[in-house]
């Protein structure tokens, strides 16, 4: 028996109803037991993603982002979706509230090139081992920092490298001051900052004239995969990673100590490159800790002990590091698990950016944000606010903290306090100093020249 299938017009539309009407009610449905959507954030182009928005100052072009979708929004960089999380309660919400479930590294190619990609800082498992791994380098940071002094009267064998890489320092100051008049003091300053660190690291000092020092960069086959084959940007990255490694090269191995050199004097130098700058550019501030110093330390040596007494050097090394922030971002983090945050569904392994910059500048956590300030930082009696120096987020908070801020800071002080107890700073005539950063995984200066005087 054969049938006759005849479908009229109006059966057509009927089915076509239907249909539509079940698919947009799964989908409601859908959404109802979901709850939650992904963050918000502008539209992307295919392969470069949200790249062209970002402009030269990606932390700036996320804060006007931020006004538009939020304290938390989603946006590609390149073929990458990337969550970026702002302001002071989310930051803390990511850091440390739900810490563990962002405490992953995500997948980069950069990151593959530190010690095969299982460095403490870049490596992207998280898990027993790795906890182990930051325990054994977080002890061997303290013990180093603790031990005993060879020579001198120092604390800790660290506060005698620390000195006496300060006190070179001053001296290649005045030697460059006299053979040339205007330097620029970037150079040998990151030689000073990479010696404390290989003291650390490899037990071992460079000389001044040794060239081997990169600045660090972002690297574009991060974002897109497809370019990770493109040989001069592998090459580049490779000959950045084994260029330092070629000093010594049995610490290719050794993931801690490298991790700790890359993370240690980069960071170091380029605040000290910022604090010369301002130095220079606000001869009162100069004045100001040069009064201190004679007061509280006089002629002897600075000590890290000396940090509790200096309280407007303090202020100062805080708001350089609050003003400038020159580290925008953490280190990128990945979510370890599907979390919600700020009432949006965070999907398992998404790379994460951390925008301490905006919380460094937030005009809700500090009055006239973009002035540079450090009595921000004083009480009533000229002492140290400590708990407003700690809101400044520059070494991160949490799980991922930095290992190193308390070296970092202690560092940055005998080098500052050691020059300017014996040395005045200026600037060129000639020169106009600029203080835009240029973008970078840590913000550096525009080259600046500087002349130095002997105090009298
Ligand atoms: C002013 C100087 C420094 C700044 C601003 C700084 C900042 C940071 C930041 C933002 C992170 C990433 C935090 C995150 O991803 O959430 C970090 C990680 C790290 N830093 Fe520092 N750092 C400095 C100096 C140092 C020094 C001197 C050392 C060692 C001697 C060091 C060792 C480390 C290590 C090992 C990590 C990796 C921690 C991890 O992945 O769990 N840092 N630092």
């Amino acid at each position: 028996m054969m049938f006759e299938a005849k479908i009229s017009l109006s059966e057509v539309m009927a089915t076509l109803f239907t249909m539509t009407f079940i698919l947009i009610s799964v989908r409601i449905m859908g959404n109802m037991t979901r709850k939650h959507i992904l963050p918000p954030g502008p539209w992307s182009l295919p392969i470069v993603g949200n790249l062209l928005q970002l402009g030269e100052h990606p932390h700036l072009s996320f804060i006007q982002m931020r006004k538009k979708y939020g304290d938390v929004f989603l946006l590609k960089l390149g073929m990458v979706p990337v969550v970026v999380v702002n302001g002071l309660d989310m930051v803390k919400q990511v850091l440390l509230r739900d810490g563990e479930s962002f405490a992953g590294r995500p997948k980069m190619h950069t990151f593959s090139f530190f010690a095969d990609g299982k460095s403490l800082s870049f490596s992207v498992e998280y898990g027993e081992s790795w906890k182990l791994h930051k325990k054994i380098a977080s002890k061997a940071l303290r013990s180093f920092s603790k031990s005993e002094a060879k020579t001198s009267t120092c604390s800790c064998l660290l506060e005698e490298h620390v000195c006496a890489e300060a006190s070179a320092l001053v001296k290649m100051f005045l030697e460059l001051s006299l053979e040339k008049g205007d330097f620029d003091p970037t150079g040998i300053t990151t030689c000073t900052v990479a010696n404390v660190v290989c003291a650390l690291c490899f037990g071992k000092r460079y000389e001044y004239n040794d060239e081997e020092f990169l600045t660090s960069s972002v690297n574009p086959a991060d974002f897109i995969p497809w370019l990770q084959n493109y040989r001069p940007i592998t090459r580049r990255i490779r000959s950045y990673v084994l260029c330092v490694c070629v000093f010594n090269p049995i610490f290719i191995k050794a993931a801690s100590w490298l991790t700790i050199y890359f993370a240690g004097f980069d960071t170091v130098s380029t605040c000290l490159f910022w604090i010369f700058l301002y130095l220079v550019n606000n001869s009162d501030i100069q004045t100001k800790i040069q009064e201190e110093i004679d007061g509280k330390i006089g002629l002897r040596s600075p000590r890290f002990n000396d940090r509790k007494d200096l309280h407007y050097t303090e202020a100062f090394i805080s708001e350089i590091l609050r003003h400038t922030s020159f580290i925008p971002f953490t280190i990128p983090h990945r979510s370890m698990k599907e979390t919600i945050i700020n009432g949006y569904l965070i999907p398992q392994d998404i790379c994460i950016f951390v925008n301490m910059y905006q919380v460094n500048h937030d005009e809700t956590l500090w009055e006239n944000a973009d002035l540079f300030r450090p009595e921000r930082f004083l009480n009533e009696n000229g002492e140290l606010d400590k708990s407003l120096a700690e809101k400044v987020l520059i070494f991160g908070m949490g799980i991922r903290k930095c290992l190193g801020e308390d070296i970092a800071r202690n560092e940055i002080f005998i080098i500052l306090t050691t020059i300017l107890q014996q040395l005045k700073l200026e600037k060129c005539l000639q020169d106009q100093l600029d203080l835009t950063p240029v973008y970078g995984l840590s913000m550096k200066p525009k080259p600046y020249q500087i002349q130095v005087a002997l105090r009298t």
